[in-house]
Parts: structure tokens; C-alpha cells; sequence
């Protein structure tokens, strides 16, 4: 939670300091009289792998909308590589969740890949095709989805469609990567290689993740800060700082404790003050769901930035 000062050149000038992939400066957003969050700073630099937690409502996919220029702040500000957030950036990949395509339908997972790339501008005839085809072909290739490119996405189970689903996101190099959810009815195994497949662009790339979830044990190891969202309030920090009984009890204002059993994180709250209205006794999982655990390393107890 320290910031370096950008080392001096040998001539004694300082480098300047590298463009975040993402920042949020004093952000707020509210509908009516409700606030969802408000002075919100976030950097995100290149790279980074944010998990953005918190209970039903409490405006994870709000920020995401934000970020896509889909959503006004109420107030501050949110910039993605140094320029204010607009629709339709190139520079913004989006995965959402998983849900099942009509049966019927029959646009192919090659055009559904292809799409991730309107906006790009390659030039017309011949070349710009070809350079276009040429994105595409390594996006499929990168999830390992050319086997099924062409066949129509209606007829693609549920763990290809998702890996479309990323190739697209990823198709125009994206800066900063946002996913809502994008593991949700997926089995362990697409879990892991779309998680996987996520982890390995922003290492290759230095492509920021933003990604929201309510199950954070399958990411948790490729997890470098969390943002937890509760009713209003929010903490920052690494997984360690923010992931522990003294700064959930405190989000949640009421007793939560969290437990390490065999590296998983397992939080459990109150059986008096159910923390959400699913969760009425223990255990619950970090976003306040009843009976989920995680996995994690072991608590480092230290407090994490709350707001
Ligand atoms: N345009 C809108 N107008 C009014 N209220 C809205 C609007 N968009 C979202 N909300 C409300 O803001 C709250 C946060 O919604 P959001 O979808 O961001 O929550 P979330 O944390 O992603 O929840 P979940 O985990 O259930 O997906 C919800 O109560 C929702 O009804």
C-alpha cells in the first residue's frame, strides 16, 4: 500500500512516473438518495489483478458499468490510461458472465470473436482484412478455441462459449480488463483455465484486471489487492491486509471472523446479525453468501486502508 518515488535518471531528471491503467479519484456514485460508494482513489497499474468483492448490491457491477463509460459518476473521476472513461474505449476488454446462447443461434464463434474488434481500425480491403483475420486467429489459438471457431455458438457448451467470451475480450489488446462474474456456472475446470487464461494476458501483456466475484478461492492466488464493497464502505488493500476478521467486522459492522483452514480463507459471521439477507448463520463467503470458503494463504493480520 506504499507508492515508490519514480527512480532518477543518471542525469538526475526523474523517469516519469508510468500512466496508470486505470484511476479513480474521489469517485462516488449514487441512484436517489442511495450512495453505493463515494470517495473512492484506486491506481491500477499495468498488470495488476484486482478482486472487487462485496454482498449482492453493493455496486461491484455499478463500478464496471463506470469504467465501460455505460455509467456517470456521481461524483470524481475515473480514467483509463490517462484519458477520461468513454463507450465504446478499444483500450477496455469485457467479459461478462457466462450465460447460455439460444440453441438456435447460428453466428459462428470466429464472427463472435471478430466483434471484439469493431472500433479497431485496420483499414479497408485486402491488408486490413487480413490483419483483421490474423487477430482473430491468434485470439482463438491464445484460449485454445480454433477447434470450434466455426461452428455456430448455439451449438457450443457452456465452457466454450466463456472462452469465446474471453477471446473476444482480449482480442483487441485491451489495457485494462474488466470481468463481472465471468466464472459463475462454469465447472472447476473451465474455472481454472478461463482464470488461467486471464492470469496468463495480464502477465504477457501487463493488461490490468478488474474482476468481480463472489467466489474469490479460485483466483485468490493470482489476486494482487482486493477492493471490498459494503453497504458504503470499502477497503483496499492485499488480500492479507483486507481479508481478516478486524477489517470485515469492521466493513460489516458486526462480528465476522475469518479462518485459514488447509490455505483456504473461510470467513464466518454472526449467527445474530445475519450480514445480508441469504446469510443467516455461518459459514459465508467473503462477499457475505452463506457456505462458500476460499482459497488463501495464511493471514499476515495486517490492516488493510478502510474506508
Ligand atoms: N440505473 C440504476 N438506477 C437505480 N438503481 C440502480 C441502477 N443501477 C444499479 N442500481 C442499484 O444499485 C445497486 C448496486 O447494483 P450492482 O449491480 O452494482 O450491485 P452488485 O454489487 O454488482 O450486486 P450483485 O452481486 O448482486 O451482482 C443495486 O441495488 C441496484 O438495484
Amino acid at each position: 500500500m506504499t507508492t515508490q518515488p519514480a527512480p532518477a535518471a543518471a542525469d538526475g531528471r526523474k523517469t516519469p512516473e508510468p500512466v496508470p491503467a486505470l484511476a479513480l479519484r474521489g469517485a462516488g456514485l449514487g441512484f436517489g438518495d442511495r450512495t453505493l460508494w463515494s470517495g473512492l482513489d484506486l491506481t491500477v497499474h499495468p498488470g495488476e489483478f484486482i478482486a472487487v468483492l462485496g454482498p449482492n448490491g453493493s455496486g461491484k457491477s455499478s463500478l464496471l458499468k463506470v469504467l465501460l463509460g455505460l455509467q456517470p459518476l456521481s461524483h470524481g473521476e475515473a480514467e483509463v490510461t490517462g484519458r477520461a472513461v468513454r463507450t465504446g474505449n478499444d483500450r477496455v476488454g469485457y467479459i461478462p458472465q457466462q450465460k447460455m446462447i439460444d440453441p438456435g443461434t447460428t453466428v459462428r464463434g470466429r464472427d463472435l470473436v471478430g466483434f471484439g474488434l469493431d472500433g479497431h481500425r485496420f483499414g479497408v480491403g485486402l491488408r486490413g482484412r487480413r490483419r483483421r483475420r490474423e487477430k482473430v486467429d491468434a485470439a482463438l489459438a491464445e484460449v485454445g478455441a480454433g477447434a470450434y471457431a466455426d461452428r455456430p455458438m448455439g451449438v457450443l457448451s457452456g465452457g466454450e462459449q466463456q472462452r469465446l467470451r474471453v477471446a473476444q475480450a482480449l482480442c483487441g489488446d485491451p489495457a485494462v480488463l474488466l470481468c463481472d462474474e465471468p466464472l459463475l456456472s462454469l465447472d472447476l475446470a473451465n474455472q481454472q483455465t478461463v482464470a488461467r487464461l486471464i492470469d496468463h494476458r495480464r502477465h504477457e501483456a501487463g493488461t490490468a484486471v478488474l474482476f468481480v466475484t463472489h467466489e474469490v478461492n479460485p483466483i485468490l492466488p493470482m489476486v494482487d489487492r482486493v477492493l471490498y464493497i459494503v453497504d458504503g464502505r470499502f477497503a483496499v488493500g492485499t488480500p492479507d491486509e483486507v481479508l481478516t476478521t478486524e477489517v470485515l467486522t469492521d466493513l460489516y459492522r458486526t462480528p465476522v471472523d475469518v479462518l485459514r483452514v488447509h490455505g483456504r480463507v473461510i470467513v464466518v459471521g454472526a449467527t445474530d446479525a445475519p450480514l445480508d439477507p441469504h446469510c443467516q448463520a455461518s459459514p459465508m463467503a467473503p462477499d457475505g453468501r452463506p457456505g462458500a470458503d476460499a482459497d488463501g494463504p495464511a493471514a499476515a493480520g495486517r490492516t488493510a486502508a478502510l474506508r
